[in-house]
């Protein structure tokens, strides 16, 4: 038995996507669970180089999990992220998502300008949708000892141009999620 979890992010600059590659090393730890890293269309012109594929509604249909990862843009999730979920009435009329488990994680670039808002409002849709959203626990040590991003809403990053990259306490506590989400996955799976 194989357990597909998919990890759904936008990232203009690279800190999302670090996030959910730790992610992706989480579910992956997980015996019998694969992670597919997945992305969305940008709505401006850019030359960022997409490092994923681009995510269809059969694929969010099919998955047995999700983790989707946006960053803070005004407090808020990135437009092409919500551009996706206001294509899903499909999904939801059929109730395709009911049941699935899921969670959510962002990155900003200051400690206190909106992960929380954000994390938020990439769970209302999940929720909608009926997915079991869930976050961190305070059993995960590095809750308590992260200076930077991490919280019981999801996992974050806080891209603060001194630091290089995530933190070890960001890092582990993404890794941590994806744990989570896989494990959860996998005995909703075999119920
Ligand atoms: C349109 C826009 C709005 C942003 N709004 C915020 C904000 O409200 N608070 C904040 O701390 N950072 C804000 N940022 C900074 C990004 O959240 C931050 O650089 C993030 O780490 C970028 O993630 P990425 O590298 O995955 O694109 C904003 C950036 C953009 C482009």
């Amino acid at each position: 038995m194989s357990c597909k979890l998919i990890v759904l992010y936008y990232s203009r600059h690279g800190a999302t996507r670090a996030l959910a590659r730790q992610i992706a090393r989480g579910i992956e730890s997980v015996p019998q669970c694969e992670a597919l890293l997945r992305t969305v269309e940008d709505f401006s012109p850019s030359d960022a180089k997409l490092h994923d594929p681009i995510i269809t509604l059969e694929e969010l249909k099919s998955c047995n999990g999700l983790a989707m990862g946006s960053p803070v843009w005004f407090g808020n999730m990135a437009a092409p992220l919500k551009h996706l979920w206001d294509q899903t009435s499909p999904l939801w009329l059929a109730g395709d998502l009911i049941d699935k488990p899921a969670c959510v994680f962002t990155s900003s670039s200051s400690m206190h300008g909106g992960q929380e808002t954000t994390l938020q409002s990439m769970q209302l849709p999940l929720f909608h949708h009926g997915m079991l959203v869930m976050g961190i626990p305070y059993s995960i040590p590095e809750l308590h000892t992260t200076k930077a991003g991490g919280t019981p809403y999801g996992a974050s990053h806080v891209a603060d141009s001194a630091l290089q990259g995530l933190s070890q306490d960001e890092s582990e506590l993404a890794k941590q999620l994806g744990k989570r989400l896989a494990t959860t996955a996998l005995k909703l799976v075999k119920e």
